[in-house]
């Protein structure tokens, strides 16, 4: 930090198995890639080149190495993965993987049907190769899904080997854990907060009411992800109460989670 300020949170530090932020890159351009690691690494802990834009990326080798070398590991949106799935491509995507020298992947089901068994082996399979994140929630909004099976899923998916579950919400933030007016939906979230542990989730929060309800709920160190790059730092000082909207929230010994 630039200054000494008291009473900020105390926030975990690099390499994080929670407090992360999980930036998403949508096609930023190389030089991009490096202004925003040269303001924002210390901030994100994982970038996620958004769904399948590595397909039609340019420089795409160039922009995992900036990534890389900044610290800060890259890994393929879960429609990718669906996208090869659907085609029978899976030990093509493995092999992806590879040839990027990728650590972590994303298995998801927000696109198409998959039989639950079938996405715990994709898991499985895929945590002898990498790091895995699985995804949970459909991008459909008309698809609701019961917070029991939210629960049965996440734990499920965990189990069979993934590091970390992340909460479908979309770039939008207008699917899954919230309403399609970017409203989150609370009960279900406190219900899966009663059997899931807070440091294994990734909460998809593009929105920036989004993130400061869930760090008013969970505290500095809650995982949030879809962040938008240019939301980094903006987001490091909501998590530190140093923006209007948590300000109050982590002074005399409030906010403590
Ligand atoms: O689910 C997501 O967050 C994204 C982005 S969007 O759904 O296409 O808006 O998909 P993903 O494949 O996980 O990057």
């Amino acid at each position: 930090m630039n200054y000494t300020l008291t009473q900020i949170p105390e926030r975990t530090v690099k390499p994080r198995q929670y407090g992360l932020t999980m930036a998403m890159d949508k096609g930023l351009s190389l030089r991009e890639a490096e202004d925003f690691m040269s303001t924002s690494a210390a901030y994100v802990d994982i970038v996620k080149l958004g769904w399948a834009t590595s397909f039609v990326t340019p420089n795409l080798a160039d922009k995992i190495r900036i990534y890389k070398e900044a610290g800060v590991p890259v890994y393929f949106g879960g429609t990718l993965f669906e996208a090869f799935v659907i085609r029978n491509q899976f030990d093509d995507y493995r092999k992806l993987l590879d040839k990027y020298d990728l650590q972590y992947a994303e298995v998801s089901d927000g696109s198409i049907d998959m039989k639950q068994e079938d996405k715990l082996s994709y898991i499985q399979q895929l945590a002898t190769q990498v790091t895995v994140l699985s995804e949970v929630g459909s991008k459909d909004e008309a698809k609701i899904i019961p917070p029991y099976k939210w629960i049965q899923l996440m734990k499920a998916e965990l189990e069979a080997g993934a590091w970390k579950v992340i909460g479908e919400a979309r770039e939008g933030g207008t699917v899954g854990l919230f309403r399609s007016s970017g409203e989150v939906r609370q009960g279900l979230v406190e219900e899966i907060l009663t059997q899931v542990p807070f440091e294994s989730i990734i909460w998809e929060a593009p929105q920036k009411e989004q993130q400061v309800w869930f760090v008013k709920l969970l505290g500095a160190n809650v995982n949030l992800g879809n962040i938008a790059p240019h939301e980094s730092i903006p987001l490091e000082t909501i998590r530190l109460g140093l923006r209007g909207d948590t300000f109050m929230h982590f002074l005399n010994g409030n906010g403590k989670h």
